[in-house]
């Protein structure tokens, strides 16, 4: 029957805070990925978010307590009158980062069958980005990568094509901006890179004050890479787009690229394309997973207790 409080879903059992009489906070979510780069995307144009804290965030992203996600997308009415929303990004330890090109595309498919137009466009605190069909794919223009060195950014000047920072077989990777901060190593056998024992202490590198996104390429051919991405956050994850964007970008001013190559990740191909007019363009699948609601205040019960514990 529906709760006599709050009128909620037939037969939901209510949490304990609920039982106390406390107030409860419903969010409904969509969950999608890109490449099997998950998001829980919430739409805050029409729902009340203000019970989404870091904590309750980091809570419903952890894959053994919650829903399980590498990224919350949070979607908010736009600021500007040219962009049709405004999408925020929080990694799976409540901190918000700047961009991410697979949920870039999660957000177009939804905003294109939201608004049946066939381009949108998506304000982020990394600037404006777009959105269109491409077949049974979509394309998103992920803005100018930024290869200075204080836009990174990197803790000291340096040359971005080739940045001080080595750990193993790791060495010499070209820093690269997609609006949050990437370096790329380039090795000739991926295989053999260990990404976590790697990963997890480069993200923090004295190098980057604001860590980041460690991609390890192989060159495959001048139209094709083989990449894999340790992302600032949620660790190793399948797919990184803005990586694939910073992994061309990189691979093009080594030389060692086309201006426009397939990216083979782990879980799938994303083609990336570094337009003359300075933009980066991405193209790859969008898949729906599942929609549902949580309750908040269930989240910051767990966060409580595992704090104690
Ligand atoms: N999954 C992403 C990148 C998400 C943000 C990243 N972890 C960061 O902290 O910058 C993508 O598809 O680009």
């Amino acid at each position: 029957m529906p709760c006599p409080c709050c009128g909620g879903r037939i037969g939901r059992l209510p949490s304990l805070p609920h039982a106390l009489g406390q107030s409860v906070s419903q969010i409904r979510f969509r969950k999608m990925h890109g490449l099997g780069n998950d998001f829980i995307i919430i739409d805050a144009r029409v729902q009340l978010v203000d019970a989404l804290t870091p904590d309750v965030i980091a809570a419903v992203s952890d894959r053994q307590r919650g829903i399980g996600g590498d990224q919350v997308v949070v979607l908010e009415s736009a600021m500007r009158s040219d962009a049709d929303v405004f999408m925020r990004i929080y990694n799976p330890d409540g901190r918000e980062c700047e961009a991410c090109g697979n949920a870039t595309r999660c957000v177009g498919a939804l905003m294109l069958a939201e608004t049946g137009r066939d381009r949108v466009a998506i304000q982020t605190v990394a600037g404006m980005l777009y959105a269109w069909r491409q077949g049974t794919h979509y394309a998103v223009d992920m803005g100018v990568p930024q290869t200075q060195w204080d836009a990174i950014p990197l803790a000291q000047a340096t040359d971005t094509l080739h940045v001080d920072v080595a750990l193993g077989p790791l060495a010499d990777p070209v820093a690269t901006s997609m609006g949050n901060p990437h370096v790329t190593f380039f090795v000739p056998d991926l295989a053999a890179i260990d990404m976590t024992a790697l990963g997890a202490p480069l993200e923090r590198h004295p190098m980057f004050p604001q860590r980041a996104n460690i991609g390890v390429a192989q060159v495959l051919a001048s139209d094709r890479l083989r990449l894999r991405v340790w992302e600032r956050g949620p660790g190793l994850t399948l797919a990184c787009g803005t990586g694939s964007c910073a992994a061309l970008v990189a691979a093009h001013r080594r030389g060692l690229t086309d201006r426009r190559a397939t990216v083979e990740l782990d879980g799938g191909a994303l083609v990336i394309e570094w337009l003359d007019n300075g933009r980066v363009e991405s193209t790859g699948p969008v898949s729906y997973a599942f929609e549902g609601v949580f309750e908040t205040a269930d989240y910051v019960v767990q966060r409580e207790a595992l704090a104690v514990a």
